[in-house]
């Protein structure tokens, strides 16, 4: 049997200014084909070329990625204001289907940043346009300037639930993270589990409740560095396996707990 594939969303640009592209990060595809041991096939995130139930056949399992616009907040039953900044409505309106059909398929994902985001809003939950501005938390924001090191360097704390499923795969209450976003989840869907927290109680890991498969999300980015550090080797290579045994026919374990 081949390797699983892997479908890794993409986000929008304008190269040259002019020509418009749908991309991934080639340190998305490096994360998946190296340490998720995957295929990692691009996917346009666009409903009207690329329908769900396509996807769901011809992928094993996703990874939703990061990506600078935001979910629209009609999304989550809230008025558009211009601190919600840039939208990709394509993006929503193929991304939230996809997850509910994972979700009740098992069919495996692993989030990150946006995709995190995405997850919370597909299950009914909220976001916040600006998290800086909530009293008491911490900006989040990527830095403005620097070097693309500097941008994904370790920037805080991720502290686990004990016993929960961050913790029994990383064997580990904590971890660094980078950190490179603006919003965050405000109020969590009634299905997700918030499974770690920044030290300002920012939610920056979580799970899908009795989803039948992989449903692990983070707020972080562990595709940087995906193939040399230890936290995001192991969540990648926790997905791949998910992807193995959905790609075996087999339904993928559900998340697993310290006894
Ligand atoms: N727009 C959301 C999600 C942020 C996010 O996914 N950032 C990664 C951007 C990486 C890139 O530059 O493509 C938010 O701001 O919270």
């Amino acid at each position: 049997m081949g390797r699983p594939v892997i479908g890794i969303i993409s986000n929008r640009h304008l190269i040259n200014d002019e020509y418009p592209a749908m991309a991934v990060g080639t340190m998305n595809c490096e994360a998946v084909g190296l340490a998720a041991d995957c295929v990692p096939l691009m996917v346009p995130a666009d409903p009207s070329v690329t329908a769900v139930a396509d996807l769901l056949d011809a992928c094993d399992g996703f990874l939703l990625t990061g990506g600078r616009p935001n979910v629209h907040p009609s999304e989550y039953g809230i008025d558009e204001t211009p601190a919600h900044g840039a939208f990709d409505r394509p993006r929503d309106a193929l991304v939230l289907p996809l997850i509910r059909a994972c979700v009740e398929a098992g069919q495996p994902f692993l989030a990150i940043c946006r995709g995190f985001q995405e997850v919370n809003v597909a299950l009914g939950g909220t976001l916040h346009p600006e998290i800086r501005e909530i009293p008491g938390r911490m900006n989040h924001r990527m830095p403005p300037n620097g070097t693309l090191a500097e941008k994904f360097a370790l920037r805080h704390v991720v502290r686990f639930a004990e016993g929960g499923p961050f913790h029994a795969l990383l064997d580990s209450r904590e971890v660094m993270t980078n950190s490179l976003h603006g919003q965050g989840i405000d109020r969590a869907a009634t299905r997700l589990v918030i499974d770690g927290r920044a030290e300002d109680g920012t939610p920056e890991a979580a799970y899908v409740d009795g989803a039948p498969g992989f449903t692990l999300s983070v707020q972080w980015h562990p595709e940087y560095s995906a193939t040399t550090d230890p936290v995001s080797r192991r969540l990648f290579g926790a997905f791949g396996d998910a992807a193995r045994e959905w790609a075996a026919g087999r339904r993928p374990s559900p998340v697993r707990r310290i006894a």
